[in-house]
Parts: C-alpha cells; sequence; structure tokens
C-alpha cells in the first residue's frame, strides 16, 4: 500500500512538459511555477513562479523586436565557450570572427527529456561547423534547467572536452548567464552584494574601481560592470519596489551587471525599452578554466525570487 501511495504522489508531482520543434515548456504542478526555453541557444525566455495568481509574471525581461541573424535579445543566453572575446582575444582558440558571447546562444540545442519527468529539463549541444568558425576545439555541453522551489530556478552548464587523445589541447573557456532580468524602470533598481568589490568598468575603458556601497542606476547613465569576486558567499541581489531577485553562482568566479542606459543604441530595442531590464551575469572572465582531454567541468547558478517584507 505504501509504495502504490508513493506513486500516486509521483503521479500529482509530475510536471508538464510541452514539447514542440522551437520550445520547451515546463509548468512544475509541485511548485507552480513555468519556464519555457527556446531550442535555439537553449535560452530560458521564461521564468514565472507562482502562475495560478493573476499577477504572476515573467522574471526575464524579453525584447519584442527580433534581431537579425541571433535570437531575439532577452531570457537568459547561455555565453560559451567566452562570455567576451575582448578579454580573450589572445586566446589561440578564439578567431576573431566572433559574435559577442559565442556560438552557443546562436545554435540548435537537443532537448534529452527524462524517462520520468521531473521539474528539470535537460539540453545537449556539441560543437560542429558552425562553432569551428569562431571557437576551434570540440565540445559538448549540457545544461539543466531545474525548478527546485516555488521561486527558485538552479541552472548548471556542464562542458566536456570530448578529444580521447590525452595531448590534444584542453578547453580554454570563460564562460557566462547573461540574465536579462525585467524590472519595471532600472532608475528605480538596486544591486546589492557587490560592496566593496572591485570590478572593472566597462564604460570607461576598463578603469579597475571599488563598489561603494550597493549599485544604483540614476539617471539612465549606463553601467557596464564586471565584478572580480572576492569573497564568499558569492550571491547578489536586484531588488525593486517590492520584489528581489537573488542570484547565487558559487562556481562562477566573476558577476557582471549591465545596464546600456538611456542613450544606449542597440537596434533591437525601442526607445522605451532601454530601462526595463538589469542583466546580472554570473561567469567566469579573468581566470580561464581549462578542461583536459576527456575532462569536464560544471558551474550551476541559481536565481531565487521574493517578495520583501
Ligand atoms: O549586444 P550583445 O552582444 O548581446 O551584448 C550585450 C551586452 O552584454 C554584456 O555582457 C556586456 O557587458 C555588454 O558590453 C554588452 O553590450
Amino acid at each position: 500500500r505504501h509504495s502504490h501511495r508513493g506513486r500516486a504522489d509521483a503521479v500529482l508531482a509530475a510536471p508538464s512538459i510541452k514539447v514542440t520543434d522551437k520550445q520547451v515548456t515546463l509548468t512544475s504542478s509541485r511548485y507552480g511555477t513555468r519556464v519555457v526555453v527556446d531550442l535555439l541557444g537553449a535560452n530560458v525566455r521564461e521564468w514565472t513562479s507562482d502562475i495560478t495568481q493573476a499577477t504572476a509574471s515573467n522574471h526575464l525581461f524579453n525584447a519584442k523586436v527580433a534581431r537579425p541573424h541571433t535570437p531575439a535579445r532577452g531570457g537568459i543566453p547561455i555565453c560559451f565557450p567566452a562570455w567576451s572575446h575582448d578579454i580573450t582575444i589572445d586566446d589561440e582558440q578564439y578567431t576573431k570572427k566572433y559574435t559577442s558571447h559565442g556560438p552557443a546562444f546562436n545554435m540548435t540545442w537537443k532537448y534529452v527529456p527524462d524517462a520520468v519527468p521531473t521539474d528539470s529539463l535537460a539540453f545537449e549541444l556539441e560543437s560542429n561547423e558552425y562553432s569551428r568558425i569562431m571557437y576551434t576545439p570540440d565540445f559538448k555541453l549540457r545544461y539543466t534547467v531545474n525548478v527546485t522551489s516555488p521561486n527558485t530556478i538552479n541552472l548548471t552548464l556542464t562542458a566536456t572536452n570530448p578529444a580521447r587523445d590525452p595531448q590534444a589541447p584542453a578547453l580554454h573557456i570563460t564562460p557566462a548567464l547573461h540574465a536579462y532580468v525585467a524590472v519595471d524602470n532600472a532608475t528605480d533598481a538596486v544591486v546589492s552584494g557587490v560592496e566593496g568589490l572591485h570590478y572593472l568598468d566597462q564604460t570607461a575603458n576598463n578603469v579597475e574601481r571599488v563598489q561603494k556601497g550597493a549599485l544604483t542606476f540614476p539617471d539612465g547613465l549606463p553601467v557596464n560592470n564586471i565584478y572580480k569576486y572576492v569573497s564568499t558567499p558569492k550571491s547578489a541581489s536586484l531588488r525593486q519596489g517590492a520584489t528581489a531577485i537573488d542570484v547565487s553562482a558559487p562556481g562562477l568566479a566573476n558577476f557582471l551587471v549591465w545596464q546600456p542606459g538611456r542613450d544606449a543604441r542597440i537596434e533591437d530595442f525601442g526607445h522605451d525599452t532601454w530601462n526595463r531590464f538589469v542583466a546580472l551575469e554570473p561567469g567566469t572572465v579573468f581566470e580561464t578554466i581549462r578542461v583536459a582531454p576527456g575532462g569536464s567541468w560544471s558551474g550551476s547558478a541559481q536565481y531565487s525570487s521574493h517578495v520583501r517584507p
């Protein structure tokens, strides 16, 4: 009888998973959370907690205007093999025909269903002719999107070096997750958890500064900071009004915050959308991760939403 009840509980807790040729949608019956992942880029386009509430909304920003040859801006693009060629341009594995953020966000991933559905989705990607134009070595990626509580998603990226020859080169990677977190107005947003950290200011030729107090976005000025984490726990919180989004990524050494500002000339933004997101990007920028032949590397980021008391 006990095992029968166990099975019934498992069925009740089973999520609904809808798969089309473009997207996978997971609706967690246990947690009332929905995530929508595009196969193009394995981009988490939607993360909505408490979907039963009329006011429930996507925590992630998505631009309405498409870009030519690249996925529409928004969601959580995966930056692989590198967050930015500007920082790693002298690495022999990267070519200059490199899109900012690498080929993985612009490639079609494979959804790998679980035999028994859980609150987790898995995707895989392998290097091909397109990726080799920008990054020469072969790689295999696995990405899991896991709803771990009503308000939390956990994202894990695993990179494997498939080379069999132990003399083959290691993969040189500096990956990141580029979450476009939706806000009503960036000028009211505050990022805490970065106080006292050293960062490179990309709006000022990468000059190094120290963050004084929490980070704010006044006057619509651009913010483009690469934080060097110096302490643990590595977590930051973006708050606006009554809600906050926390991000922690213990395996990723750096943290970027990007807000383009009022005067950004970004072709796919309407003039009124520049302030609708703050990008929170855990990643590894300064220290190249080396993955030996046959070896793997994994990094995770956890995003959680909460209503502030
Ligand atoms: O426009 P892209 O290539 O998608 O990049 C968006 C932004 O991504 C951020 O990570 C960078 O810090 C910014 O400098 C960049 O503009």
